[in-house]
């Protein structure tokens, strides 16, 4: 991918923006709806920039649902073929894919007794982690009270914005 200069991005319409950039936090289109107007960036760094900002600036409501709209690492959607592309080339980079049964069975109770305790989904970068890691991850930040794990949670976000920013503009 990476087809996309930053000129290229500034000279976007509105709703070639918001389609381009509609899913970079996964199911958040309000996001590029509010950076759209932002524009010009100077280069991509900047464009990454203003998504931070908006994860940064938005209510401990909003951020909540952001996180709950986010799918299961290997879970019922991933079963289903229901997950946004985006979310399924990364979460089969991770080697979610291809789980031995005992690590499957980990994984789900892991997820489920994290997302019971904080009542939003565990969410990692999937791109920058492997299947130890994330099974290590559940292990390690279910111990974290709530706020910090909101804040966790929305660091992930971030990471998995700017790759896929990444994938779509060129550095
Ligand atoms: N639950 C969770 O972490 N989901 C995600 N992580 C990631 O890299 N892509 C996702 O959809």
């Amino acid at each position: 991918m990476s087809s996309l200069t930053i000129i290229d991005v500034n000279e976007l319409s509105d709703g070639q923006f918001e389609s381009v950039f509609g899913n970079v936090i996964e199911h958040c289109k309000s996001a590029s709806t509010r950076i759209k107007k932002q524009r010009p960036f100077k280069n991509v760094e900047e464009l990454c920039e203003a998504f931070q900002k908006y994860l940064d600036d938005i209510t401990e409501e909003e951020k909540l649902e952001i996180l709950k709209s986010h799918p299961d690492l290997a879970g019922r959607l991933a079963i289903q073929g229901e997950l946004t592309p985006e979310s399924a080339e990364e979460q089969r980079s991770a080697g979610l894919n291809d789980l031995t049964a005992d690590q499957k069975r980990l994984l789900d109770s892991r997820n489920k007794r994290y997302k019971s305790k904080f009542s939003f989904p565990f969410i990692i970068c999937a791109r920058e982690n492997k299947v130890q890691s994330i099974l290590e991850g559940l292990e390690c930040r279910y111990n974290n009270d709530y706020e910090e794990e909101i804040n966790t949670g929305i660091n992930e976000v971030k990471k998995i914005c700017k790759l896929r920013i990444l994938d779509i503009v060129k550095n």
